[in-house]
């Protein structure tokens, strides 16, 4: 299997783990529902990398190890992610929150992989976001086509933003540009809902991390979008330290108008 039909298969398989899990234990206990989600996830991609990638290095949001740049990783001679040359960056669980709640579909599972000389932009040579709840990968192997415009309708755009830690610069910049917020939970949905034009854009700042990203802006930048930091400047992956605590992801017709806005509010 080429890496993006891989990165489809493993998030997809992941996700199936993880509706089977909140079917099994049920939303009466929201930390143990979370807490099993990361693991299940984390281990079950762990395990296939292991298997399919062995020479592959891996940073994910629920191995400590792999987080700290220095820490050499899994066989012997692999090494350290800053010296690999191809590193899985994976989110098991991304809207570890909405997860636990009953009905939502805003959660996802992120496979991306970053390779030392790639073309691609921002190093991502493949990328798979999973979308369990709501019966969908959304992967490099076959980008979805470029969104239409304006699926909101009535000519406002619409700016996705997260549901409980949106940028306090937010509400004033959709003011100024006529946008309406659409809060959601989860990097990975909102982006993937700027990729099937649910929404026109997604701004974050304040703090996230690569595995928050990585995934769904392959999806994104695969298939034609704007992706970049709210400053403009590039996304970078697979740094010594793994914040990357801010970004836009939007159609291309949009970037210019959103970046003036970015540089009047977002600080
Ligand atoms: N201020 C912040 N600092 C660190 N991480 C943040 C953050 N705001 C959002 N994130 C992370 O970004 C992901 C999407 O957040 P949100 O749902 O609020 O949009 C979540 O990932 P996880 O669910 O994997 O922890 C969340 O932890
Ligand atoms: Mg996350």
């Amino acid at each position: 299997m080429v890496d993006g039909e891989f990165a489809r298969w493993l998030a997809a398989r992941a996700g199936e783990a993880l509706v089977g899990l909140r079917a099994e234990l049920g939303f009466d206990d929201p930390a143990a529902l979370k807490a099993a989600g990361d693991k299940v996830s984390h281990d079950l991609i762990r395990a296939e990398l292991a298997r399919w990638r062995p020479g592959d290095a891996v940073l994910s949001e629920e191995d400590e190890g792999s987080r700290q740049a220095s820490a050499a990783q899994g066989e012997a001679g692999v090494g350290s992610r800053l010296t690999a040359d191809r590193v899985w960056i994976i989110d098991p669980l991304d809207g570890t929150r909405e997860f636990s709640e009953q009905g939502r579909t805003d959660w996802a599972v992120h496979v991306a992989l970053w390779a030392r000389d790639a073309s691609a932009s921002h190093g991502l040579v493949a990328g798979a976001v999973g979308l369990p709840a709501q019966q969908r990968v959304l992967a490099t192997d076959q980008p979805p086509a470029y969104p239409s415009v304006s699926v909101g309708g009535a000519g406002r755009l619409r700016l996705a933003a997260s549901r409980s830690r949106p940028p306090a610069f937010l509400t004033d910049l959709a003011e100024e540009v006529g946008a309406q917020l659409v809060p959601m939970g989860s990097a990975g949905a909102k982006i993937a809902a700027v990729v099937t034009g649910e929404v026109d854009a997604y701004i974050h700042a304040g703090g996230q991390y690569e595995w928050d990203s990585a995934a769904p802006v392959a999806v994104a930048t695969a298939t034609g979008l704007h992706a970049s930091r709210i400053d403009g400047s590039a996304l970078k992956y697979n740094e010594a330290d793994p914040r990357l605590p801010d970004l836009l992801v939007c159609r291309e017709d949009l970037a210019s108008r959103l970046l003036a806005a970015l540089r009047r509010h977002g600080g």
